[in-house]
């Protein structure tokens, strides 16, 4: 088929695309493709703020998408297919990520903020090259991204009703199908049409070309190494065939987009590149919309911590939706000001604006409201109050060393214990965070052989309880300095099981451990360096009993870890770098841990998306 050279190339491979999506396989058919469709289960719920740009974002879905379809064939059959192509198509305006909908509501929200306005249309690919090594699947992933800016037209509200009406907004990134009714909307596209519709064809041909026909020596065509070889260059396609992994052109550059996570990095343009009809244009590095986020992030996080710290999200909710100058009065403050913190957090999705005036997100009722049950209101006030501050000296930190870092305000624990008020804005911190987590901790592993457990450092008690709750036999003491559970019962749970828990004060260093069969350690050891943790965990042991148990949670990396939750992880070395004391430490070190201090069949399992627990039982000694 000389139309499709390197589409050729993938005839005789059993190919999959991963995808439910009806436009990419049509995509593909239609340029030539043969292929299997074996839908992704992958969950797509990567932590966007995680990801440096949104395209990493995009790419990293795709990525995990095809490799979840990889593994599941591989294990079904012990055989994964060739070839498993998997994508995904993200919109972005003003910082925001846009995917499907998730009912017409949304999808009214998503189209009014387009409304007008140009935004960016990233869908990211990864071609998983698969093979079968002594029974185990061993994968080598390309992956690119393209982008396409789309502008859409001023639209009255009837039409966007209308529009959302005819149903096609639902399955589709950022609400609308360019290739359907949705094209009315649409004023003006710059890039590629097909990358807008779920899947850049041309991009991903060049991608082919890169793979299966590297130029050869003396080749001027190689020069073009972004451009679709000519038909005339592939008469005989069967002398190029090979696999992708040993392939030097593996990896190779982006086209009009780019190179994610592995693939090589982009090499720097050349001056000219040739277009696909040999006609030169001029090469532009792409626009850095990822680093200028980055420039920018910490207003974000700013204006986010001001609205909880001025209770805007409370006032919202109970008497939402209000107008800027009534919130302001509510909130004692100035009117213009309140406007434009009001406007920052709509454009963060924080808050909606209609005519109506400002109301609170779903996001912003769970999360930033300061009395819901998953509130984490107390740690958007943590970290303006404590957090902002030390993190304005990290050039200092990294230069000088912690302690000129933090300067006068002390230890974190004098910092935090210096008066009542710092103890509780810390504890309503943890009690948020801990809450979120407690369930995800608490039944990651069967823990019902246990009769009794000491959470060491255990805070507010929010684990306790949710251990309690899930394990009606358990009785749990929660060990924590003074100061923390002298200040705990305000934070108790009405009603049930709480004559299940009880609060010891103490030091775990120094004063004599509750005896427990259970030992848990949630996110603790991070905030220690090495020389306290085999303190910590010696002192545990030799209250242990045979049988026993010691339960850590932790943000700890995997050895494969995925590279957004890595990413995310990897902003914890700062605060290490701030306190001076402790380090992040991945899963298998803590297992090591356990085991250097007596405690065997030591076991990992995820908890929900931040955590990972190890259990370790205690042996004979
Ligand atoms: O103009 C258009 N824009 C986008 C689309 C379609 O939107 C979806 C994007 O969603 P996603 O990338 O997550 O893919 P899914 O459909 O969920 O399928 P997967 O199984 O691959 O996750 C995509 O279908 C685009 O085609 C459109 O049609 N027009």
């Amino acid at each position: 088929m000389v139309l499709c050279p390197v589409i050729g190339k993938l005839l005789h491979k059993h190919v999959v695309l991963a995808s439910a999506s009806p436009r990419r396989q049509e995509i593909l058919s239609n340029a030539g493709l043969r292929f299997e469709v074996v839908p992704s289960r992958f969950k797509e719920k990567l932590c966007k703020a995680s990801f440096p740009t949104p395209s990493a974002y995009a790419v990293e879905t795709a990525k995990q998408k095809a490799l979840e379809v990889a593994r599941r064939m591989h294990q079904k059959d012990l055989r994964a297919p060739d070839v498993v192509i998997g994508a995904d198509t993200i919109v972005t305006i003003g910082g925001l990520i846009l995917e499907k909908p998730v009912d017409k509501q949304d999808a009214y929200r998503m189209l009014s903020r387009l409304n007008g306005k140009e935004h960016s249309v990233f869908t990211g690919v990864a071609i998983v090259h698969c093979s079968d090594r002594d029974g185990r699947l061993h994968t080598e992933v390309l992956d690119f991204y393209e982008e396409t800016t789309v502008k859409f037209s001023e639209l009255s509200e009837e039409l966007l009703r209308e529009y959302i009406d005819s149903g096609e907004p639902m399955d589709k990134a950022g609400g609308y199908g360019i290739q359907a009714l949705g094209g009315m909307l649409v004023e003006h596209v710059r890039g590629d049409f097909l990358n807008v519709v779920g899947f850049p064809l041309n991009h991903f041909c060049k991608k082919l070309a890169q793979l299966y026909c590297p130029p050869r020596p003396g080749d001027v065509r190689g020069a073009e190494r972004d451009s679709i070889p000519a038909v005339d260059t592939f008469e005989d396609l069967s002398d190029l065939e090979g696999g992708g992994g040993s392939d030097p052109a593996w990896g190779g550059r982006g086209g009009r987009g780019g190179e994610e996570a592995g693939g090589a990095p982009p090499q720097a343009p050349g001056p000219r590149d040739a277009d696909l009809n040999g006609a030169a244009e001029e090469k532009r590095p792409p626009f850095p919309t990822g680093l200028l986020e980055l420039m920018e992030g910490f207003k974000a996080s700013k204006a986010l911590f001001t609205a909880c710290k001025l209770n805007v999200f409370d006032v919202l909710r109970d008497q939402g939706p209000l107008k800027a100058v009534d919130i302001a009065r509510k909130i004692n403050a100035s009117v213009c000001r309140t406007g434009r913190l009001l406007e920052a957090c709509a454009a963060l999705g924080l808050l909606h604006k209609t005519d109506a005036g400002y109301s609170n997100t779903e996001a912003a009722d769970l999360h930033l409201v300061s009395d819901s049950a998953h509130s984490l209101h107390g740690l958007a006030v943590y970290n303006d109050s404590h957090v902002w501050d030390l993190f304005t000296h990290l050039d200092l930190a990294a230069r000088d060393g912690a302690e000129q870092a933090r300067g006068a305000s002390g230890t974190k624990a004098e910092r935090l214990f210096q008066s009542a008020e710092t103890t509780l804005l810390f504890m309503r911190a943890m009690h948020g965070l801990s809450k979120l987590t407690a369930r995800d901790v608490a039944t990651a592993f069967d823990l019902s052989r246990f009769t009794s457990a000491c959470d060491l450092g255990g805070c507010t008690g929010a684990l306790a309880h949710e251990l309690a709750r899930e394990y009606p036999r358990l009785q749990v003491t929660v060990f924590d300095l003074p100061d923390v559970t002298e200040h705990a019962r305000g934070f108790q749970p009405d009603g049930q099981r709480t004559e299940h828990v009880r609060f010891v004060p103490g030091d775990f260093f120094t004063d004599a451990l509750p005896r427990a069969q259970l030992y848990v350690l949630s996110r603790v050891l991070h905030d220690w360096p090495d020389d306290r943790v085999h303190h910590l965990l010696s002192r545990i042991s030799s209250c242990c009993e045979p049988g026993g148990g010691v339960l850590v949670a932790e943000a700890a990396a995997m050895e494969e870890e995925e590279a957004a939750a890595a990413r995310r992880r990897g902003l914890q070395p700062l605060g290490a770098l701030l306190l001076g004391a402790g380090r992040p430490r991945s899963a298998r070190e803590l297992g090591q841990l356990l085991q250097r201090h007596g405690f065997r069949d030591v076991r990992v399992a995820p908890a929900g998306d931040l955590l990972r627990v190890v259990l370790g039982t205690r042996a004979a000694p």
